[in-house]
């Protein structure tokens, strides 16, 4: 009898189980809660009492309170001079002016003089968090002066334009300059006007800033100094780097960092955090006796060029004293480097082998405002390292972070024992440091009405910058590479259209997909006479310097992971930015020369609709990732750690669930040996991970990590504006049983070509990924071979490996509808309806069952990277998972 195969519902154990996680969560979620309102009471309390404490300071010849500090004997007393503390009322002035000073709250020591200022009154200043949670969360006030605001839509609800020219772009600052008799301040930029080593506010050697009330009674920053000088040119790389705001800090981060456990820095886009702090760290001893100073990244492509850049202004081979590493990728040597730039996943995954991470003396999470996933792990992983080895620095950076909130989360709890280097004069509650100052100006210009198409909009301010602006660079941000690609193509055609604008633009695209050596392209500098015209994702959008940007273009969207623990979806969705988001992208210009940013956005929407920070990945993610690594690491009691942001309870259990039937945990929610503990060093998905370990068994290891290498790189084939050419392409290879197999044919080519890159540009096929896989690929074995694990071939047998994907991806199993016309699959885990997705050669076969490796939502939900299945193999791979019921006779 033919049975039909329905998802086996759990065990009315395992729902109980589950059921009490959930109940647990929301226990400990509501406490938190509690704890939280307390605090914030207590605080009130505090601030009330701290406020009249400070007014009974200061005496009547109105001399600020003195802080106990001036007596500590390392407080870096330079020339004579002393630190104050300035009561906290004094930050609500500065709260008015977007800036730095907003983020910081707290008791503010300042340095009165600093060495590198002969002006006192210009003076860079530090200030101590009192390791107080904010009393709001808002985020940095933004300054606005308009007092009838027109609601404008959001961007994304279009209005009626179709698309801007440049005149179409408003120089809204100008224009209220003019009302009100002031010269350009843009909302975020104009007021900070400047030039390197002093334009700023707070830098040495120029203009103090004048305060002005405004309209609404707040006071802003106005710099009288015009916009930049021509301070910009070339320079050695000694002297550039003194120029950088971050300069004028060196003694007070070095300071900080000698006596506190963690030091919190915030300073503006281009001040130096990145790519200076861990050179300082060097040069003061931090990396003496064989330690390392790290600093993690968001993003691969930063940590690559950062690193270069550092081993650049070093004078070092790249690789050596200074290098980086990134998943699959190691540029250091075990004996000579001394700053390693890394991804926080990579720093994740070292703790699997050094839970203490004990070779490093320093750590510097940067860009912390990103809030990524790996990020947020590690900041829970470092606090509770640090009780452990006290002697550990922390660096948390960014430009925007909010640095109270990040303060209160370091700020160690009162019921812990006293720490070993507490004995040592080491502060663990954490310092906060306003790195005032930035390079360059950066104009800001908002559109007078929102945009209604922000490719076309996007495509007419570039040629608009082309045509009347001076030379320089454009950066241009939008979401994806479908987008990317499309601008790309429209640019050139306009460029070529108008015989004028053609000359000399260059257009590049930027995206994780490119080959490196497109990628390399974006950093090479554009030949005389020509502007580049680079068309990004946000993998541009922090810690990068290009060299030759003056123009930055921000359509206001980004592509964000977004994770429904219902449907068990994750989607990439194009949403709009965090204000965050806006000024880094704002950021990439005025770090060499000044610039200028043209948003496809109102200042209405800036000011007030967009949103000040992004959601925490944590909470729009899949988290099965995260909970094999916090478990692999001993945290067993995932939902008593210390998240910087709590994740959905729906996500947790979720992500508890897929472990629990991948076999990698047990009932008891602990890793499985050896499964769990294997797929836990594998770096990869856990499921890719189970199928390589099940292909062990099958006999099919060597097939099944090509298979792994392959998806784990963006994509083999290269994106071409023909269709039909890559299809073409594709048929060359395609397998009947989908697309693993079709992986194997291109890969076996490849090796049949001797590796040939002419090879692969006739078959579409990108050369550099598949060098990529090779590498990759060497790397599973290695691994492979560590967990005792045989590599063997299946040869020419096929159906073991159909059976290894199964034993991976078998909750991604779907049914073909019956009599559908159009291709509709059900899964068999939820009953969704998906579509196998036109690039895989399984479109239009539709095979009855089949497998999915992962799912896109556009119009429909489709399935990437398919495979065909025997249905009797799901039982046989998860029989804990599927049932077989008889088969109902009212379904065909
Ligand atoms: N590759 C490079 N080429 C030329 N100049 C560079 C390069 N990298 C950095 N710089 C210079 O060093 C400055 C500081 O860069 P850095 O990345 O350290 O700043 P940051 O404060 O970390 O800013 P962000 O957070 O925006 O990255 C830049 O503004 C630029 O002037």
């Amino acid at each position: 009898m033919v049975n039909q195969i329905s998802r086996l519902d759990i065990h009315d154990q395992q729902i109980d189980q589950l059921q009490q996680v959930v109940n647990e969560i929301k226990a400990s979620l509501k406490l938190l809660n509690e704890e939280r309102s307390e605090s914030r009471e207590f605080r009130k309390v505090i601030l009330a009492w701290m406020k009249s404490q400070e007014k009974n300071s200061v005496d009547s010849s109105g001399q600020e309170l003195q802080s106990d500090l001036i007596h500590d004997p390392l407080i870096p007393v330079v020339d004579g001079k002393h630190v104050t503390i300035h009561p906290p009322e004094q930050f609500t002035t500065i709260q008015h002016s977007e800036g730095i000073s907003d983020l910081i709250g707290g008791v503010k020591v300042e340095d009165t003089e600093h060495p590198n200022c002969g002006d006192s009154k210009t003076a860079p200043h530090f200030s101590f968090s009192i390791g107080l949670e904010p009393l709001t969360d808002d985020g940095p006030k933004v300054y606005s002066r308009k007092k009838n605001r027109v609601t404008t839509a959001k961007v994304g609800q279009l209005g009626k334009r179709p698309a801007i020219a440049l005149n179409g772009v408003s120089n809204q600052s100008n224009k209220r300059n003019q009302l009100v008799g002031r010269p350009f301040e843009g909302l975020t930029y104009g007021r900070r006007g400047g030039s390197r080593g002093g334009g700023q506010g707070r830098g040495c050697g120029t203009e103090k800033p004048r305060l002005l009330d405004d309209e609404e009674g707040g006071v802003l920053f106005y710099s009288a100094s015009p916009s930049s000088s021509s301070t910009y040119g070339y320079a050695s790389l000694e002297k550039q780097r003194q120029r950088l705001p971050v300069f004028k800090y060196r003694t007070s981060i070095l300071y900080l960092v000698e006596t506190h456990s963690t030091t919190i820095i915030v300073g503006e886009t281009g001040s130096g955090k990145t790519t200076q702090i861990p050179q300082y760290l060097k040069e003061a001893g931090w990396a003496d006796g064989g330690h390392i100073i790290a600093c993690t990244q968001p993003r691969r492509l930063a940590v690559q060029s950062v690193a270069a850049r550092v081993s650049e202004e070093m004078g070092v081979k790249l690789g050596e004293e200074v290098g980086y590493t990134i998943r699959f990728e190691d540029v250091t040597n075990s004996d000579l480097t001394r700053i390693k730039f890394l991804t926080d996943g990579v720093l994740l995954r070292e703790m699997m082998d050094d839970p203490l991470l004990s070779k490093y003396s320093v750590i510097m999470v940067d860009e912390a405002h990103e809030r990524s996933l790996s990020t947020d792990i590690l900041l829970g992983l470092l606090k509770k390292i640090q009780r452990r080895r006290p002697e550990l620095r922390l660096i948390i950076a960014s430009a925007t972070i909010e640095a109270k909130s990040m303060a209160a989360f370091f700020q160690t709890r009162r019921r812990r024992p006293r720490l070993e280097g507490e004995d040592h004069g080491l502060r663990t509650e954490p310092a906060i440091l306003s790195v005032e100052g930035r390079g360059y100006n950066v104009q800001i210009f908002y559109v007078e009405e929102p945009v209604s198409d922000y490719l076309r909009a996007t495509v007419s301010t570039v040629m608009s910058i082309h045509d009347k602006e001076p030379m320089g660079d454009i950066l241009v941000f939008l979401t994806g590479q479908d987008d990317i690609d499309t601008a790309v193509q429209l640019i050139t055609e306009e460029a070529q259209n108008s015989g004028k604008s053609s000359l000399g633009m260059i257009v590049l695209p930027l995206y994780s997909g490119l080959t490196r050596a497109d990628q390399d392209l974006v950093f090479s500098p554009s030949p005389r006479g020509k502007r580049k015209v680079v068309i990004s994702t946000n993998i541009a959008e922090t810690s990068l310097t290009l060299e030759g940007i003056v123009y930055v273009v921000d359509s206001g969207f980004s592509k964000q992971r977004f994770y429904n623990p219902i449907t068990d979806i994750e989607n990439l969705v194009v949403a709009p930015i965090s204000k965050a988001s806006a000024r880094q992208r704002a950021g990439r210009a005025g770090r060499i020369r000044p610039g200028k940013c043209y948003r496809l956005y109102t200042e209405d929407y800036f000011v007030n609709e967009m949103p000040s920070h992004g959601i925490p990945e944590m909470q729009r993610s899949n988290l099965a990732s995260s909970v094999i690594q916090l478990k692999a690491l001993g945290i067993d009691n995932i939902l008593g750690f210390d998240w910087p942001a709590s994740p959905s309870s729906e996500s947790m259990v979720r992500a508890l669930e897929v472990l629990y039937s991948l076999g990698v945990l047990d009932d008891d929610a602990k890793l499985t040996s050896p499964v769990g503990f294997q797929v836990a060093e594998l770096p990869l998905d856990p499921m890719i991970s189970k199928m390589i370990i099940a292909s062990d068994q099958l006999g099919c290891s060597e097939e099944i990590i090509t298979v792994s290498a392959i998806l784990s790189v963006q994509s083999i084939w290269i994106s071409v504006k023909g269709q039909r050419e890559l299809d073409e392409a594709k048929l060359r290879f395609a397998a009947a049983e989908g697309d693993h197999v079709t992986f194997l044919n291109v890969y076996k080519g490849f090796l049949q070509s001797n590796k040939s890159s002419k090879w692969c540009h006739k078959n579409f096929i990108n050369y550099h990924a598949m060098k990529k896989v090779i590498e990759v690929r060497e790397q599973l074995r290695r691994i492979a071979q560590r967990l005792g694990l045989t590599l063997k071939s299946c040869e020419n047998d096929m159906q073991v490996l159909r059976k290894a994907v199964t034993a991976g991806f078998f909750a991604n199993a779907c049914r073909l509808e019956p009599y559908s016309h159009n291709g509709m699959y059900k899964t068999v885990r939820s009953s969704q309806e998906v579509y196998i997705h036109p690039s895989s050669v399984l479109f239009r076969v539709n095979p009855k069952w089949v497998i999915y490796n992962s799912l896109v939502s556009t119009d429909r939900q489709y399935m990437r990277n398919v495979i065909s299945i025997d249905p009797s193999w799901l039982r046989e791979a998860a029989p804990h998972f599927y049932q077989q019921q008889p088969l109902n006779p009212n379904r065909p």
